[in-house]
């Protein structure tokens, strides 16, 4: 099944092999074809011991794909793939224990409750979390004795969480885990996922809710069409975007009386009547220039609003950027 483990505390920790640095998970030119389609078109990742890592894209990107062969349940078409030193697919009698696996579709009897589901699980997870711990840290204890077939779909992906806890896994790859969630589930997902990282847990994740990798992701990549188009820590993805500035011009003063944009970081800008649009490599810079000299000339500058570029337009710009290449 998913996990069969020993419990965490009790396993050596073993060094990864990068030059000094703990690496769990790392492949490189990892490639997946299905006949005819290469769905994954040379990945390289490096995941640390500990870190929570996000795996974002746009639609069949390859997400599931990479992700199928970390877990050991495909082999690469080439290139390689290492999980705890292991190849998570050949050596997979001493990696599977030692990871967690929460599947997007669970597929587990539906007639069983939550606890016999467990309970079930648990049978065949050598040094096995005790089954009450694992549905409560998945709050699902109130709903033990229902049929799974009964849950909401949202229990129903909290009872896969559950299950992929069972072997108390040194690495955990989670597939969507909070699809299908309302907000406050999805909250409480997080947390738990929180408190799992802090208990040292390396953790793997895809997701569509760019929300969920700004609050959780250590470092995150961004595939689309089976490759890594971006990848690094939230900020660094950000900032690689333009940020943007808007303000009215006042009343009897010309764009040219503005400071030189240029030199500013002034990438591109846009007046619509007396609104100035600005999209700038160095918001700081701008701003500050631009209220200095609103200063000087005793002027307002109404309207003013300056900020930096989310991940969600980073990724949309990425994803159009892309396609208008004609990478597919
Ligand atoms: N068994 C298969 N046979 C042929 N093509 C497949 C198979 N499984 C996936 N694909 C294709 O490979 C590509 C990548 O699919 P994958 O499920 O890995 O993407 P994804 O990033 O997880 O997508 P999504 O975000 O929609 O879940 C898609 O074009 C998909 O149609």
């Amino acid at each position: 099944m998913r996990t069969h483990d020993m419990p965490h505390s009790s396993r050596p920790r073993r060094a990864g092999n990068l030059e000094g640095m703990d690496t769990v998970i790392e492949t490189a030119d990892l490639r997946r074809h299905y006949k005819g389609f290469e769905a994954v078109r040379g990945i390289d990742l490096t995941v640390a011991r500990g870190e929570l890592f996000a795996l974002l894209g746009t639609n069949g990107a390859g997400k599931t794909s990479t992700l199928e062969v970390l877990e050991g349940q495909a082999t690469p078409t080439s290139g390689t793939v290492r999980v705890l030193g292991g190849d998570p697919y050949r050596d997979r009698a001493a990696v599977r224990p030692r990871i967690g696996v929460m599947l997007q579709e669970g597929g587990f009897p539906t007639e069983l409750t939550v606890t016999e589901t467990a309970r079930m699980w648990a049978g065949c997870t050598s040094g096995a979390r005790p089954v009450p711990e694992a549905l409560e840290l998945t709050r699902l204890t109130q709903r033990r004795a229902v049929r799974v077939k009964q849950l909401s779909g949202g229990e129903r992906r909290r009872l896969d969480l559950a299950l992929a806890l069972l072997g108390r896994p040194e690495v955990l790859f989670l597939d969507e885990p909070t699809t299908g969630l309302d907000a406050q589930s999805r909250h409480e997902t997080w947390e738990l996922i929180r408190e799992l990282k802090e208990q040292g847990t390396t953790v793997l994740l895809t997701t569509h809710y760019l929300e969920e990798a700004e609050q959780l992701a250590d470092r995150l990549a961004i595939m689309h069409a089976g490759r890594i188009a971006t990848s690094g820590r939230v900020a660094d993805v950000v900032a690689e975007r333009p940020s943007r500035m808007s303000f009215e011009l006042p009343l009897d003063y010309f764009l040219g009386d503005l400071p030189p944009l240029a030199p500013l970081g002034v990438t591109r800008q846009e007046n619509a009547g007396r609104t100035v649009k600005l999209e700038t490599a160095d918001l700081q810079r701008t701003a500050t220039a631009l209220l200095l000299w609103a200063r000087d000339k005793d002027v307002a500058l109404s309207g003013f609003d300056a900020r930096s570029a989310t991940l969600e337009e980073a990724f949309m710009e990425i994803a159009k950027g892309l396609e208008s290449e004609g990478t597919r």
